[in-house]
Parts: C-alpha cells; sequence; structure tokens
C-alpha cells in the first residue's frame, strides 16, 4: 500500500481499502501506480514499494495491446466520462498475471476487471478492480460438463433424430415386461439397408448419412401408434418395436414399411441387388413359452432378417417361416 498523506481519515480508508477482497490499483494520468492494495501484493508476488510509481505497464508489460489497455487509455483520456468499463471473464479470461497465494507457478486466477475513471481537481486517475471469478468459472464449467454428459446419455441417435440403441433396449424391456404381465402381444421388427457398403462406396460416406436419415424418417413416419418405436439399432440397421402387434399384423406392418421405402425409388449403387435403396425385414413375436426375454427376441428376428438376405433381399422374412 502506498499512503498518500497521513491525516486520519485518509490513513483509514487506506487500511479499509487493504481489506477489501479484490485487488484495487489506481494509475494516475501517466499511468502511474498511486495505489495497490493489500490482496494484490501475495497473488502478484510484488510488494507495494516495489511498484509505487511504476507505470502499469511496465510491471505488467503483457497488459499492452490488451482489453485493459485499452479500457485504461480510455478511462485517463481528457474525455473520459466517468462511465465504468467492464471487461467480463468471458472475454479475457486472466489477463493479469496472478495467482493463488503461495503458487508461484500455478494457473492463473480467473478474473474480472473493471476499469473506472475519476478525478481529484484537475488530476486525472483510473481506478482497476479486479475481482476473483475462479468459482463462478469452475461452476459453470461444472454444469456444462454435466449438460453434456446429460445430451450424451439421452435417447435421441445424432445423426437421424429417432430413437437411439440406449433407448431401444430401454424400451424393449419395459414393452416385453409389460406383455408378460398383461399377457399381451409384442412385435419386433429389425430392418437393415440392403447392399449399405455399396451404397456408401458409390456415393460416399456423408450421401450415407443423409440416406440412413431418410430411411428412418419413412420408418418413423409408419409407425402411428403412440407407443410404436422407431429407434437406429446400430449401424445401417434399425428396430421398430410395436406393442400389442401379433406376428401377423407386424408381418403386414414390415412390408409396408419395405413397400414404402422401395417406392421412395433412391437411388442405389450399380453394385447393389437392387436399382433402388431396399430393406430387409425379420419378424418375431414374444411369445410365452419361446421368446419371453429379450436376448432370444432378438435373435429370432435377427435370424429372419438373415433369411430375408439370404433369400434375395428386399423381402420380410418372420420367425417360423419356413426360409428363417
Ligand atoms: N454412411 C454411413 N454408413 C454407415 C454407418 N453405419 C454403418 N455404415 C455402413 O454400412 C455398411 C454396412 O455394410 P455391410 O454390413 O457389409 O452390409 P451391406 O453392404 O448393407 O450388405 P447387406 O446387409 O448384406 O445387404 C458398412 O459399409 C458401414 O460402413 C453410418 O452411420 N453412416
Amino acid at each position: 500500500m502506498i499512503p498518500t498523506d497521513s491525516d486520519t481519515a485518509t490513513d483509514f480508508s487506506l487500511r479499509a481499502l487493504n481489506l477489501v477482497n479484490s485487488g484495487i490499483i489506481v494509475l494516475d494520468a501517466h499511468h502511474k501506480i498511486v495505489l495497490w492494495n493489500g490482496w494484490m501484493v501475495p497473488r502478484s508476488a510484488r510488494a507495494a514499494a516495489r511498484v509505487r510509481e511504476r507505470s502499469l505497464f511496465e510491471v505488467f508489460p503483457e497488459l499492452r495491446g490488451s482489453r485493459v489497455e485499452a479500457a485504461v487509455l480510455a478511462a485517463l483520456s481528457p474525455s473520459a466520462d466517468g462511465a465504468s468499463t467492464t471487461i467480463p471473464q468471458s472475454e479475457s479470461r486472466a489477463p493479469f498475471p496472478l495467482r493463488e497465494t503461495g503458487s508461484f507457478d500455478g494457473p492463473r486466477i480467473d478474473q474480472a476487471v473493471t476499469v473506472t475513471p475519476f478525478r481529484d481537481g484537475e488530476q486525472r486517475y483510473c481506478m482497476i478492480e479486479i475481482r476473483d471469478v475462479s468459482g463462478a468459472v469452475e461452476r459453470e464449467k461444472r454444469l456444462l460438463d454435466h449438460a453434456e454428459s446429460l445430451r450424451a446419455r439421452s435417447y435421441v441417435d445424432g445423426l437421424t433424430g429417432i430413437a437411439n440403441r440406449r433407448y431401444f433396449d430401454v424400451a424393449l424391456d419395459r414393452e416385453l415386461r409389460r406383455a408378460q404381465r398383461a399377457k399381451g402381444e409384442l412385435s419386433l421388427l429389425l430392418i437393415d439397408i440392403d447392399s449399405f457398403k455399396a451404397y456408401n462406396d458409390h456415393f460416399g460416406h456423408q450421401q450415407g448419412d443423409a440416406c440412413l436419415s431418410t430411411v428412418a424418417q419413412a420408418l418413423a413416419a409408419k409407425l402411428k401408434r403412440p407407443a410404436d418405436v422407431a429407434a437406429r439399432y446400430g449401424g445401417e440397421e434399425f428396430a421398430a418395436i410395436l406393442p400389442d402387434t401379433s406376428l401377423e399384423q407386424a408381418r403386414l406392418h414390415a412390408n409396408a414399411i419395405r413397400d414404402h421405402v422401395a417406392g421412395l425409388a433412391l437411388p442405389h449403387a450399380p453394385a447393389a441387388h437392387w436399382p433402388m435403396v431396399t430393406l430387409s425385414i425379420g419378424v418375431a413375436s414374444f411369445d410365452r413359452e419361446r421368446l419371453h426375454e429379450v436376448p432370444a427376441l432378438i435373435e429370432a428376428a435377427d435370424k429372419a432378417l438373415y433369411a430375408a438376405k439370404r433369400g434375395g433381399r428386399n423381402r420380410v422374412v418372420v420367425d417360423g417361416d419356413a426360409s428363417a
């Protein structure tokens, strides 16, 4: 602290300034430091006597060209209007090389800096206030991390906008339990785009992604009941969960979906089995004796899907069909 006056009132004010829980620097019109409060001393590792009467920009050369310098020059110009300039931490994270007390090479304190011009008679000054906002920055980071992890764990597939595999797993488990409890029906469709490797090879991965989205939307549009679930099962494979739907009803649904996508006449690669984008679909239904658990139901639908592929693609095979 630099005593500027020995009278009691000034002494009293200076002592109070030394107790303030933020950095206070006062500069004269020549950018010379005339006040450096106690908060600054341990965090800058500079005693008041060492900086007295020195230019702020000599003490901290890195401030040259910074937002802080611009704010100081504006505050000390004869036309300064007395208004404060705040430099939020988001714009300039840590303009002053200040560290936690006792940490000589630790990370800098995150700072919010305010520069305020004032006059004493004809003399122009400016006060720089530096607040430690590290705690708020840390809290904000934690909130962002949390939001990010919620997003990552959410139930929507980022590419196609329909439910993701995570949601599918939860929904199938829930619907299977419900079917068991209610002695109801439940069908599962596993849906695979035919010759999709050839599609990617011919049109490129980006157009492949667009094709996946189109098929996903077409699938979602064909499922009308609120409890039906269309999901991306993985890669170029989709799934549909159809509660209260028998095997034969599911066969009809699957054929309608297959027809609809083939009818879109999306051009396929020359090396593909069909000239347009087509689907192979395997269907299986909950069955109290045989298919009453998730893995068994999925395996049955998958076997039917494989049979549809073997049978020439662009077709539906239902669990129990001779070819499945
Ligand atoms: N563009 C794109 N391609 C994907 C994505 N996920 C999986 N694929 C591609 O889908 C293709 C699937 O190929 P395969 O499993 O060999 O099957 P296929 O070519 O569709 O042949 P069949 O299923 O036998 O008709 C692979 O080339 C994967 O790279 C994705 O998110 N985007």
